[in-house]
């Protein structure tokens, strides 16, 4: 036998979000209770079937109301709880203006300064750095 089982690992999608002025879009989890109040990337898991960017689109629409297309994958994974794990693309807002329709209560928009002024997830952090980086 050559088959090989691989190991089942959920895909989160995030998105890094841009305004006209460079300013990186971040938002609040409202739940559940253990990450409540951190600050995100929006996106969400991939569903069984999905490819990794309609699952971001689809998430993009669910969450914030907009429509967005991913325009570059952010090099990199970055762990999460295990069996999670947390890939970013870069993405375009093509129309609507974000609103914390699902899983967030707030969204801010981050000049470059400013990164850091929120509590984002601790699993975030090397996904902005990286972002900053690039
Ligand atoms: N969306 C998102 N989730 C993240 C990030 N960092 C991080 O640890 N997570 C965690 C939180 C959740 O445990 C998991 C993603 O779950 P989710 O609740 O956003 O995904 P979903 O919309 O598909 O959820 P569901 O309600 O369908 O279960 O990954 C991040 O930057 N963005």
């Amino acid at each position: 036998m050559t088959d090989q089982i691989e190991p089942a690992v959920v895909v989160v999608v995030a998105a890094a979000l841009y305004d006209t002025d460079g300013r990186l879009l971040a938002a609040r989890r409202s739940a559940p209770p253990s990450l409540a109040g951190r600050w995100e990337l929006p996106g969400g898991k991939v569903e069984p079937g999905e490819t990794q960017e309609r699952a971001l689109v689809r998430e993009l629409r669910e969450e914030l109301g907009v429509e967005a297309s991913p325009v570059a994958r952010v090099p990199g994974e970055w762990p999460l709880k295990p069996g999670y794990v947390l890939r970013v693309w870069r993405c375009s807002l093509d129309s609507g203006v974000p609103a914390p329709l699902q899983d967030h209560d707030e969204l801010r928009w981050l000049a470059p300064a400013d990164i850091w002024s929120v509590n984002w997830l601790d699993q975030d952090v090397p996904a902005v750095k990286s972002l900053s980086e690039d």
